[in-house]
């Protein structure tokens, strides 16, 4: 299947090929197994890269008695795109944690781009690594413009105000998430499934080369989530993320990570952890994959049978 090249356009400035916003990301067909390779060809910030991450027997609890993750172990390459996936509990939450240096591991190392993450200061990993939580900002007293501007904190000179590139990058990250309509409401105003694209378009204007997000399709209806799933598949950021459905997480990812009781038990490519025996026994369900008529298409589908 031949991939949709969006046309090249001017933005900010800068020529780029991207899709050249969530609605165009709508022409994206996100029904295929696996996304062509060459989406993971085209970027938001236009002269973005992504750059490797590697965890080398990782480990972190809250104490040295508490393992919540350990002997975790994996590398991906600039612009992959990592899903981790597991039951309730399994550690995955905490994982990102380690990997954005939100806590710092009790044993083992992250990598990024080859250098050790705790060797960096926090500005230059939040130059560099970008992160879309679960929790939302409840009372949040900024306008959806102000939130997404935040993202260019980490660019911040001294106590200079924004500069013009950081209204560039802003404007740019609203474009693509679809949001200048909405940019001058208020973000406690909005709904759930806004206020997440407020968050990932403040994460892409800190322009990263990691984004890090946890379960970015909370929150969304069926079309937002295939839609952001298809949006960041154009990216060329490398991409580490949380996902709860299986069957998008086989879509989007160039690899999985299953986890299991705190520990990672299978990383590879989606098609060979995504096994019907995997996920049953992990998940405790009775788990099959079915083989769609027409287009090589294969969907998951769950019951509560004895796995
Ligand atoms: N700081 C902490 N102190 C003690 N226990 C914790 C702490 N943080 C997380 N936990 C526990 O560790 C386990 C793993 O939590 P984590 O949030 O990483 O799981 P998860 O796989 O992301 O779960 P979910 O799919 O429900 O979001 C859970 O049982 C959680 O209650």
């Amino acid at each position: 299947m031949g991939a949709i090249l969006p046309p090249e356009k001017s933005c900010g400035g800068k020529t780029c090929r991207t899709s050249s916003s969530i609605v165009s990301a709508r022409l994206l067909k996100f029904t295929t197994p696996r996304l062509p390779s060459t989406w993971g060809g085209l970027d938001v910030s236009c002269d973005t890269r992504g750059i490797s991450v590697r965890a080398v027997d990782l480990g972190w609890g809250p104490k040295p008695s508490q393992f919540l993750v350990r002997d975790v172990s994996f590398s991906i390459g600039g612009g992959d795109r990592l899903a981790i996936v597991g039951p309730n509990g399994a550690g995955k939450t905490t994982l990102l944690r380690c990997l954005y240096r939100g806590v710092a591991p009790l044993e083992g190392r992250v990598e990024i781009d080859g250098h050790d993450i705790t060797d960096l200061t926090p500005r230059q990993v939040a130059r560099r690594v970008a992160v879309v939580l679960q929790e939302m900002p409840a009372d949040f007293p900024f306008t959806v413009r102000d939130v997404v501007l935040m993202g260019r904190v980490p660019w911040r000179e001294g106590l200079t105000g924004w500069t013009d590139q950081d209204r560039d990058e802003a404007r740019h990250a609203l474009e693509h998430l679809d949001l200048l309509s909405l940019a001058n409401r208020q973000f406690s105003t909005l709904s759930g499934g806004e206020k997440q694209r407020v968050l990932v378009a403040r994460a892409l204007a800190q322009n990263p080369e990691i984004l890090i997000l946890d379960e970015p399709t909370n929150h969304l209806d069926i079309r937002h989530q295939l839609e952001i799933l298809a949006l960041l598949a154009t990216l060329r950021l490398t991409i580490v993320t949380t996902l709860h459905d299986i069957n998008l997480a086989a879509d989007f990812a160039t690899h999985v990570a299953l986890m299991q009781s705190g520990r990672m038990i299978a990383f590879g490519h989606p098609d060979e952890v995504l096994t019907d025996h995997a996920i049953s026994g992990t998940f405790g369900v009775l788990a099959e994959r079915q083989r769609m008529a027409g287009a090589g298409l294969s969907r998951f589908s769950f019951s509560l049978g004895s796995s």
